[in-house]
Protein backbone atom coordinates (compact mmCIF):
# COMPACT_ATOMS: atom_id res chain seq x y z
CA UNK A 1 0.00 0.00 0.00
CA UNK A 2 1.25 3.49 -0.96
CA UNK A 3 1.53 6.36 2.24
CA UNK A 4 2.97 9.52 2.43
CA UNK A 5 5.53 9.80 4.63
CA UNK A 6 6.39 13.21 6.03
CA UNK A 7 9.99 14.41 7.79
CA UNK A 8 9.08 17.45 9.46
CA UNK A 9 12.46 20.09 9.14
CA UNK A 10 13.19 23.17 11.37
CA UNK A 11 13.40 26.22 9.19
CA UNK A 12 16.76 27.27 9.00
CA UNK A 13 18.93 25.51 6.14
CA UNK A 14 19.68 28.30 3.73
CA UNK A 15 21.29 25.89 1.51
CA UNK A 16 18.11 23.93 1.22
CA UNK A 17 15.72 25.93 -0.96
CA UNK A 18 13.01 23.44 1.42
CA UNK A 19 9.38 24.16 2.72
CA UNK A 20 9.49 23.34 5.86
CA UNK A 21 7.68 19.84 5.45
CA UNK A 22 9.09 17.13 3.35
CA UNK A 23 7.08 14.88 2.04
CA UNK A 24 8.23 11.28 0.15
CA UNK A 25 6.34 8.98 -1.35
CA UNK A 26 7.21 5.54 -0.15
CA UNK A 27 5.69 2.06 -0.68
CA UNK A 28 5.22 0.88 2.64
CA UNK A 29 4.35 2.32 5.83
CA UNK A 30 7.09 0.51 7.40
CA UNK A 31 9.31 2.68 5.03
CA UNK A 32 9.08 5.53 7.77
CA UNK A 33 10.96 4.73 10.12
CA UNK A 34 14.06 3.54 8.16
CA UNK A 35 15.53 6.70 7.15
CA UNK A 36 15.75 9.85 9.57
CA UNK A 37 16.52 13.00 7.71
CA UNK A 38 17.41 15.67 10.12
CA UNK A 39 18.12 19.25 8.84
CA UNK A 40 21.28 21.30 9.77
CA UNK A 41 22.92 24.26 8.98
CA UNK A 42 23.58 24.21 5.25
CA UNK A 43 23.55 20.61 5.27
CA UNK A 44 21.25 17.42 5.89
CA UNK A 45 22.11 14.02 8.20
CA UNK A 46 20.98 10.86 6.70
CA UNK A 47 20.42 8.52 9.58
CA UNK A 48 19.88 4.81 8.98
CA UNK A 49 17.69 3.19 11.01
CA UNK A 50 16.50 -0.27 10.81
CA UNK A 51 17.42 -2.26 14.02
CA UNK A 52 19.31 -4.12 14.87
CA UNK A 53 21.85 -4.09 12.38
CA UNK A 54 20.75 -1.72 9.35
CA UNK A 55 20.68 -4.80 6.78
CA UNK A 56 19.87 -3.65 3.32
CA UNK A 57 16.76 -5.39 2.30
CA UNK A 58 14.46 -3.67 -0.75
CA UNK A 59 12.46 -1.50 1.60
CA UNK A 60 16.00 0.14 3.45
CA UNK A 61 17.38 0.56 -0.08
CA UNK A 62 14.36 2.20 -1.38
CA UNK A 63 13.99 4.17 1.27
CA UNK A 64 17.64 5.03 1.60
CA UNK A 65 17.15 6.15 -2.44
CA UNK A 66 13.61 8.39 -1.97
CA UNK A 67 15.65 10.19 0.88
CA UNK A 68 18.28 11.13 -1.83
CA UNK A 69 15.67 12.34 -4.34
CA UNK A 70 14.19 14.30 -2.09
CA UNK A 71 17.23 15.97 -0.69
CA UNK A 72 18.38 16.74 -4.49
CA UNK A 73 14.75 17.82 -5.29
CA UNK A 74 15.14 19.81 -2.48
CA UNK A 75 18.45 21.55 -3.70
CA UNK A 76 20.53 20.16 -0.55
CA UNK A 77 24.39 20.67 -1.24
CA UNK A 78 25.49 18.02 0.67
CA UNK A 79 24.57 15.03 3.93
CA UNK A 80 25.87 13.27 6.33
CA UNK A 81 25.84 9.53 6.11
CA UNK A 82 25.24 7.72 9.20
CA UNK A 83 23.52 5.42 11.17
CA UNK A 84 20.87 5.63 14.60
CA UNK A 85 21.65 2.22 15.73
CA UNK A 86 24.27 2.08 17.78
CA UNK A 87 27.84 0.32 17.44
CA UNK A 88 26.54 -0.57 13.48
CA UNK A 89 26.87 1.67 10.25
CA UNK A 90 25.41 -0.80 8.10
CA UNK A 91 25.38 -5.37 8.07
CA UNK A 92 25.14 -4.83 4.39
CA UNK A 93 22.83 -6.46 2.01
CA UNK A 94 20.04 -8.49 3.72
CA UNK A 95 21.66 -11.47 3.21
CA UNK A 96 17.66 -13.32 3.66
CA UNK A 97 16.77 -11.14 0.36
CA UNK A 98 19.13 -13.58 -1.37
CA UNK A 99 18.06 -17.24 0.52
CA UNK A 100 15.40 -18.75 -1.42
CA UNK A 101 13.92 -15.79 -2.60
CA UNK A 102 11.41 -14.87 -5.69
CA UNK A 103 13.05 -14.47 -8.87
CA UNK A 104 10.44 -11.13 -9.08
CA UNK A 105 11.83 -9.92 -5.21
CA UNK A 106 15.29 -10.47 -5.78
CA UNK A 107 15.19 -9.01 -9.27
CA UNK A 108 13.89 -5.99 -7.84
CA UNK A 109 16.22 -5.82 -4.75
CA UNK A 110 19.32 -5.91 -7.06
CA UNK A 111 17.60 -3.26 -9.17
CA UNK A 112 16.77 -1.41 -6.58
CA UNK A 113 20.57 -1.32 -5.49
CA UNK A 114 22.04 -0.37 -8.72
CA UNK A 115 20.09 2.62 -8.62
CA UNK A 116 20.93 3.76 -5.22
CA UNK A 117 24.57 2.69 -6.35
CA UNK A 118 24.05 5.09 -9.58
CA UNK A 119 22.15 8.06 -7.19
CA UNK A 120 24.95 7.99 -4.46
CA UNK A 121 27.90 7.54 -6.19
CA UNK A 122 27.18 9.94 -8.99
CA UNK A 123 25.75 12.23 -6.36
CA UNK A 124 26.15 16.07 -7.39
CA UNK A 125 25.93 16.50 -3.34
CA UNK A 126 28.72 16.82 -1.36
CA UNK A 127 28.68 14.11 0.95
CA UNK A 128 30.72 12.58 4.26
CA UNK A 129 30.17 9.00 5.81
CA UNK A 130 30.09 8.71 9.32
CA UNK A 131 31.18 5.27 9.77
CA UNK A 132 30.07 4.70 13.60
CA UNK A 133 29.99 0.63 13.96
CA UNK A 134 30.32 -2.39 11.85
CA UNK A 135 30.35 -1.61 8.18
CA UNK A 136 30.73 -5.29 5.70
CA UNK A 137 30.14 -5.71 2.63
CA UNK A 138 27.24 -3.38 1.33
CA UNK A 139 27.73 -1.32 4.23
CA UNK A 140 31.33 -0.59 2.79
CA UNK A 141 29.94 -0.05 -0.50
CA UNK A 142 27.17 3.12 1.32
CA UNK A 143 30.95 4.98 2.68
CA UNK A 144 32.75 4.43 -0.31
CA UNK A 145 30.33 6.50 -2.11
CA UNK A 146 30.89 8.98 -0.12
CA UNK A 147 33.23 12.03 -0.35
CA UNK A 148 35.04 10.95 2.96
CA UNK A 149 34.90 8.51 5.27
CA UNK A 150 35.44 9.10 9.23
CA UNK A 151 35.10 5.85 11.35
CA UNK A 152 34.78 5.98 14.88
CA UNK A 153 37.25 3.57 16.55
CA UNK A 154 36.67 0.76 18.62
CA UNK A 155 36.20 -3.20 17.72
CA UNK A 156 34.05 -2.48 14.61
CA UNK A 157 34.93 -3.22 10.82
CA UNK A 158 35.20 -2.35 7.36
CA UNK A 159 35.98 -3.89 4.52
CA UNK A 160 34.13 -5.98 1.04
CA UNK A 161 33.89 -9.90 2.69
CA UNK A 162 31.76 -11.22 0.59
CA UNK A 163 33.93 -14.25 -0.65
CA UNK A 164 33.56 -15.07 3.07
CA UNK A 165 30.11 -15.97 2.25
CA UNK A 166 30.95 -17.80 -0.97
CA UNK A 167 29.70 -15.15 -2.84
CA UNK A 168 31.36 -12.55 -5.11
CA UNK A 169 31.50 -8.37 -5.26
CA UNK A 170 30.17 -7.42 -8.22
CA UNK A 171 32.11 -5.67 -10.45
CA UNK A 172 30.58 -2.20 -9.63
CA UNK A 173 31.53 -2.85 -5.78
CA UNK A 174 34.83 -3.43 -7.04
CA UNK A 175 35.49 -0.21 -8.99
CA UNK A 176 34.23 1.47 -6.36
CA UNK A 177 36.76 -0.06 -4.01
CA UNK A 178 39.80 0.30 -6.33
CA UNK A 179 38.67 3.76 -6.64
CA UNK A 180 39.24 4.02 -3.11
CA UNK A 181 42.01 2.00 -2.33
CA UNK A 182 43.94 1.56 -5.46
CA UNK A 183 44.19 -2.04 -7.68
CA UNK A 184 46.64 -3.89 -5.56
CA UNK A 185 44.92 -3.56 -2.01
CA UNK A 186 41.58 -4.32 -3.99
CA UNK A 187 42.86 -7.37 -5.47
CA UNK A 188 44.08 -9.26 -1.97
CA UNK A 189 41.39 -7.86 0.16
CA UNK A 190 38.62 -8.80 -2.27
CA UNK A 191 39.90 -12.18 -2.43
CA UNK A 192 40.61 -12.71 0.98
CA UNK A 193 37.20 -11.06 2.33
CA UNK A 194 39.10 -8.95 4.36
CA UNK A 195 37.49 -6.91 7.07
CA UNK A 196 39.84 -4.08 8.58
CA UNK A 197 40.11 -2.58 11.68
CA UNK A 198 39.52 1.34 12.01
CA UNK A 199 43.58 1.96 12.17
CA UNK A 200 43.73 -1.19 9.13
CA UNK A 201 41.38 0.98 7.26
CA UNK A 202 43.09 4.09 7.63
CA UNK A 203 46.75 2.52 6.85
CA UNK A 204 45.11 1.54 3.15
CA UNK A 205 42.95 4.88 2.67
CA UNK A 206 39.57 3.06 3.24
CA UNK A 207 38.97 5.53 5.15
CA UNK A 208 40.27 9.19 5.92
CA UNK A 209 40.25 10.16 9.63
CA UNK A 210 39.80 8.00 12.27
CA UNK A 211 37.89 9.50 15.58
CA UNK A 212 38.10 8.29 19.67
CA UNK A 213 34.33 8.71 20.09
CA UNK A 214 31.23 9.00 18.10
CA UNK A 215 31.09 12.60 19.55
CA UNK A 216 34.89 14.05 18.17
CA UNK A 217 33.87 11.64 14.86
CA UNK A 218 30.57 14.14 14.27
CA UNK A 219 32.24 16.85 14.50
CA UNK A 220 35.00 16.44 12.13
CA UNK A 221 32.55 14.78 10.04
CA UNK A 222 31.18 18.07 9.98
CA UNK A 223 33.89 19.98 9.46
CA UNK A 224 34.50 18.26 6.54
CA UNK A 225 31.64 18.31 4.68
CA UNK A 226 31.75 22.16 5.45
CA UNK A 227 35.21 21.87 3.74
CA UNK A 228 33.65 20.07 0.50
CA UNK A 229 31.12 22.73 0.57
CA UNK A 230 33.59 25.72 0.41
CA UNK A 231 34.49 24.60 -3.16
CA UNK A 232 32.48 25.85 -6.12
CA UNK A 233 30.17 22.92 -6.64
CA UNK A 234 30.29 22.48 -10.22
CA UNK A 235 34.30 22.21 -10.24
CA UNK A 236 33.92 19.98 -7.34
CA UNK A 237 31.34 17.47 -8.93
CA UNK A 238 33.07 17.26 -12.22
CA UNK A 239 36.30 16.43 -10.67
CA UNK A 240 34.52 14.04 -8.79
CA UNK A 241 33.45 12.61 -12.11
CA UNK A 242 36.51 12.37 -13.21
CA UNK A 243 37.52 9.32 -11.30
CA UNK A 244 34.44 7.72 -10.63
CA UNK A 245 32.24 8.38 -14.55
CA UNK A 246 33.57 5.11 -15.87
CA UNK A 247 32.37 2.63 -13.18
CA UNK A 248 28.65 4.87 -13.63
CA UNK A 249 28.84 4.30 -17.19
CA UNK A 250 29.98 0.64 -17.29
CA UNK A 251 26.72 -0.26 -14.80
CA UNK A 252 24.61 2.36 -16.44
CA UNK A 253 25.26 0.62 -20.09
CA UNK A 254 25.38 -3.46 -18.76
CA UNK A 255 22.40 -3.03 -16.15
CA UNK A 256 20.30 -5.79 -17.27
CA UNK A 257 23.53 -7.67 -18.05
CA UNK A 258 24.47 -7.14 -14.41
CA UNK A 259 20.99 -8.18 -12.86
CA UNK A 260 20.72 -11.06 -14.63
CA UNK A 261 24.27 -12.17 -13.60
CA UNK A 262 23.59 -11.76 -9.99
CA UNK A 263 20.12 -13.52 -10.42
CA UNK A 264 22.01 -16.71 -12.10
CA UNK A 265 24.59 -16.56 -9.48
CA UNK A 266 22.23 -16.05 -6.17
CA UNK A 267 20.24 -18.68 -7.33
CA UNK A 268 22.87 -21.23 -8.01
CA UNK A 269 22.47 -24.52 -5.59
CA UNK A 270 25.91 -24.05 -4.07
CA UNK A 271 25.20 -20.15 -3.72
CA UNK A 272 22.16 -21.05 -1.69
CA UNK A 273 23.88 -23.67 0.62
CA UNK A 274 26.26 -21.03 1.53
CA UNK A 275 23.85 -17.97 2.45
CA UNK A 276 21.48 -20.65 4.10
CA UNK A 277 24.83 -21.99 6.55
CA UNK A 278 25.77 -18.06 6.71
CA UNK A 279 22.50 -17.43 8.33
CA UNK A 280 22.63 -20.41 10.67
CA UNK A 281 26.17 -19.38 11.94
CA UNK A 282 25.00 -15.30 12.48
CA UNK A 283 21.62 -17.02 14.44
CA UNK A 284 23.77 -20.04 15.97
CA UNK A 285 26.10 -16.71 17.74
CA UNK A 286 22.95 -15.60 19.87
C1 LIG B 1 30.14 -15.79 -11.83
C2 LIG B 1 30.50 -14.37 -11.55
C3 LIG B 1 29.68 -13.82 -10.46
C4 LIG B 1 29.67 -12.36 -10.53
C5 LIG B 1 29.02 -11.76 -9.34
C6 LIG B 1 27.63 -11.41 -9.62
C7 LIG B 1 26.82 -11.14 -8.68
C8 LIG B 1 27.23 -11.10 -7.25
C9 LIG B 1 26.40 -11.93 -6.38
C10 LIG B 1 26.22 -11.64 -5.14
C11 LIG B 1 26.82 -10.44 -4.51
C12 LIG B 1 25.92 -9.92 -3.46
C13 LIG B 1 26.60 -8.88 -2.65
C14 LIG B 1 26.45 -8.87 -1.33
C15 LIG B 1 27.05 -7.84 -0.49
C16 LIG B 1 26.59 -7.94 0.95
O1 LIG B 1 26.40 -6.92 1.55
S1 LIG B 1 26.37 -9.45 1.65
C17 LIG B 1 26.13 -9.14 3.37
C18 LIG B 1 27.44 -9.21 4.09
N1 LIG B 1 27.27 -8.91 5.48
C19 LIG B 1 27.83 -9.58 6.45
O2 LIG B 1 28.56 -10.52 6.23
C20 LIG B 1 27.54 -9.13 7.87
C21 LIG B 1 26.92 -10.22 8.68
N2 LIG B 1 26.66 -9.75 10.03
C22 LIG B 1 27.61 -9.65 10.98
O3 LIG B 1 28.75 -9.96 10.77
C23 LIG B 1 27.15 -9.15 12.31
O4 LIG B 1 25.75 -9.23 12.37
C24 LIG B 1 27.59 -7.71 12.60
C25 LIG B 1 27.22 -6.77 11.48
C26 LIG B 1 29.10 -7.67 12.84
C27 LIG B 1 26.88 -7.22 13.89
O5 LIG B 1 27.11 -8.13 14.93
P1 LIG B 1 26.18 -8.11 16.22
O6 LIG B 1 26.74 -9.10 17.17
O7 LIG B 1 25.97 -6.74 16.68
O8 LIG B 1 24.76 -8.57 15.68
P2 LIG B 1 24.31 -10.06 15.34
O9 LIG B 1 25.32 -10.77 14.56
O10 LIG B 1 23.84 -10.72 16.59
O11 LIG B 1 23.07 -9.80 14.38
C28 LIG B 1 21.82 -9.36 14.87
C29 LIG B 1 20.73 -9.92 13.98
O12 LIG B 1 20.88 -9.40 12.68
C30 LIG B 1 21.00 -10.45 11.72
N3 LIG B 1 21.89 -10.03 10.64
C31 LIG B 1 23.14 -9.61 10.76
N4 LIG B 1 23.64 -9.26 9.57
C32 LIG B 1 22.67 -9.47 8.67
C33 LIG B 1 22.58 -9.30 7.24
N5 LIG B 1 23.57 -8.81 6.51
N6 LIG B 1 21.42 -9.63 6.65
C34 LIG B 1 20.39 -10.12 7.37
N7 LIG B 1 20.42 -10.31 8.72
C35 LIG B 1 21.55 -9.97 9.35
C36 LIG B 1 21.56 -11.60 12.53
O13 LIG B 1 21.27 -12.81 11.90
C37 LIG B 1 20.83 -11.42 13.84
O14 LIG B 1 19.52 -11.92 13.66
P3 LIG B 1 18.75 -12.64 14.86
O15 LIG B 1 19.59 -13.83 15.23
O16 LIG B 1 17.44 -13.03 14.26
O17 LIG B 1 18.65 -11.63 15.94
Amino acid sequence: MMSLVTFTRNNALPLLRTSITVRIQLNSASLSSLVRLEEKQGYAVVAMHKPPVNSLSLEMIQALSESLSELEKNKCKGFILTSACPGIFSAGLDIREMYQPTEERLKEFWSSLQTLWLQLYGSKMASVALINGHAPAGGCLLAMCCDSRIMVNGKSKIGLNETKLGIVAPFWFKDTFVNTIGVRQSERALQLGSLFTPDEALKIGLVDRVLPDPEAATAVAESELKEFLQIPAMARYLSKMRIREAALKDLLENREKDLNTFVNFATTDAVQKGLGIYLQSLAKKN
